[in-house]
């Protein structure tokens, strides 16, 4: 795992942009996992200001809550379209969300989890991460094997996304998301994180057991996967010093490696 440790949020969603970057300008056909919540904004806007054709790309939302209108402000589907689609100007005709007002919610998760599949896979999946240390809507508990599917919020996540509505109660109490198995399939996995309030669910997906418990944890597991967090949510990482030199040896004028 390469652990990048940067200054600020700005630059946390900078050097996350350059990988979505390296993405598609290797693939223009790039399939993106598209994560939601405060943490992956200044990814996108960052993404904002590069020229990249995105005419072929297509996207895969993590999650989405259960039985709250697409139009709702709040629902995926709307930020979705408003911070990605309409931000960078991909074609929303690609670009999916878990359908959480489906008549049969289960059988809409299984057919999320055959169209990511059938695309080919994921190339990039952004990742955000709870304060819990849950991924996607994967709280505490969640198998490492789970496929998209319905779940249930906990308490702890309700109140942490109650921002973004006007009360707690209005925060729906079900989701439907990728599992970790499903997420685990991409072939990069990129994790962004800022803010002392992470720090310590950072640590623990980083350094602590791989555990359920702390479903982020499961990174440990991916070949390829990045972790761009600003000093903040590093604080509490003990091996700071280690992720702060160069991942690879640098050879210096006489040709010596250091
Ligand atoms: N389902 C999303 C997660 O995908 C996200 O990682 C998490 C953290 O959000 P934020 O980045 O706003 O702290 O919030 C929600 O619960």
């Amino acid at each position: 795992m390469e652990i990048v440790i940067v200054k600020d949020r700005a630059m946390v969603g900078r050097h996350a942009a350059g990988l979505i970057e390296q993405t598609v300008k290797s693939r223009p056909a790039a399939v993106l996992g598209l994560a939601t919540g405060s943490s992956p904004l200044p990814v996108y806007e960052a993404l904002e200001g590069k020229n990249l054709d995105w005419t072929d790309v297509s996207g895969f939302a993590l999650d989405e809550y259960v039985d709250i209108p697409a139009r709702h402000p709040q629902s995926y589907a709307s930020v979705i379209r408003r911070e990605v689609v309409d931000r960078l100007g991909l074609d929303g005709r690609r670009v999916h969300v878990p359908d959480g007002r489906a008549s049969d919610l289960d059988a809409a998760a299984r057919q999320f989890d055959g169209a990511i599949r059938e695309t080919g896979g994921v190339d990039l999946q952004l990742l955000g991460i709870g304060t819990n240390g849950h991924v996607g809507f994967n709280e505490p508990g969640s198998s490492f094997a789970s496929r998209t599917r319905v779940a249930a919020l906990t308490a702890n996540t309700r109140e942490a996304n109650s921002r973004f509505f006007d009360s707690v109660h209005q925060v729906p109490t079900h989701c439907i998301t990728q599992g970790l198995g499903t997420i685990l399939e991409a072939r990069r996995l990129v994790l962004v994180a800022d803010g002392t309030h992470k720090a310590e669910a950072v640590a623990r997906a980083v350094e602590g057991p791989v555990t359920s418990m702390c479903p982020a944890s499961a990174i440990q597991l991916h070949p390829w996967a990045t972790v761009v967090i600003d000093e903040a949510a590093a604080a509490k990482l003990t091996m700071q010093d280690y992720y702060r030199q160069p991942a690879s040896p640098v050879r210096t004028e006489t040709g010596a490696l250091r």
